[in-house]
């Protein structure tokens, strides 16, 4: 972390008082609803599969948070940003993409997301997105985004920076608010076509969790009404980001690279074919 980012983070921890102390250290069964729990403590692909659905290839959803766990959240924020506003301190917004919301590690919940990606999230991002450094999730950016008609209605698309995606509604009541995803992409990919599989939208429900590639691409439709808040945890894998400058072939997570090797295949085969059509057709001397 560059040095200034560091001064940041330390003017706030020195000056901000939480409210709710138990949420800085993770505290497992009072966060997560005992499903979640159960899957996590077996460590086994049945475990995880049993609590989730995946509705499109690569999209996971399953029940996560208390209600408990996601009004305390909600609460803190809530505090924290009305001490920046008290205060007038210049806070920085979670991306370029939001006005609202707030990033948790700079105001202490470092440590307990770090928790939640090394004990939670790496163990399922072994088993579902290991080609993406998933066993090897080593650090995050945590935050919460904000919608309302007040607020951000909605969120372009685009890829996260992040190998893997966690995303969980925290509340509050809203309409409207779908994710649509639209394929994984390596850079060069970005943006290209859509395959009509690709094609999936998720609507949020209050404790409930979604976890993707970060190059999934995605976006979120206007909050049409109400207040909608999510906590979002992407987490990266030093490991893989360092093997990617020297592997040229993402055919084993883009979609479009895939489709081009397979594509190349098919015509590789069909020459093959017309080749051997052709030999065969010949009289024999
Ligand atoms: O609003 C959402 O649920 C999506 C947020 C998101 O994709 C992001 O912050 O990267
Ligand atoms: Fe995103």
């Amino acid at each position: 972390m560059v040095q200034r980012h560091r001064e940041y983070r330390q003017k706030i921890i020195s000056h901000y008082q939480p409210v709710h102390k138990e949420l800085y250290t993770m505290q497992a069964a009072q966060f997560f609803v005992p499903s979640f729990l159960k899957a996590i403590n077996e460590n086994t692909e049945d475990s995880f599969r049993s609590i989730m659905a995946e509705p499109a290839p690569g999209i996971y959803t399953f029940e996560m948070l208390q209600p408990y766990f996601c009004e305390l959240l909600l609460s803190e924020v809530e505090t924290f940003e009305r001490w920046v506003i008290e205060t007038n301190f210049r806070i920085m917004r979670p991306n370029t993409m939001n006005r609202y919301g707030c990033v948790l590690d700079d105001f202490g919940l470092e440590t307990m997301l770090d928790k939640l990606m090394e004990d939670f999230i790496r163990p399922m991002s072994r088993v579902f997105f290991p080609e993406v450094g998933g066993s090897t999730l080593d650090s995050h950016h945590g935050f919460v985004v904000e919608y309302g008609t007040d607020k951000d209605s909605e969120l372009g698309f685009h890829v996260d920076d992040s190998e893997v995606t966690l995303n969980v509604c925290l509340g509050k009541q809203f309409s409207g608010g779908e994710l649509f995803f639209r394929g994984i992409r390596c850079d060069k990919h970005v943006n290209s076509e859509t395959q009509s599989e690709e094609i999936f939208d998720y609507s949020h429900v209050p404790g409930h969790a979604v976890l993707h590639r970060g190059r999934n691409r995605h976006g979120a439709r206007a909050t049409t009404s109400g207040c909608r808040v999510n906590l979002l945890l992407w987490c990266r894998s030093s490991v893989f980001r360092e093997l990617k400058k020297y592997q040229k072939d993402s055919s084993n997570w883009c979609g479009e690279c895939q489709r081009e090797k397979k594509e190349r295949q098919r015509q590789s085969i069909a020459a093959t074919k017309l080749e051997l059509l052709k030999r065969d057709g010949k009289p024999t001397s």
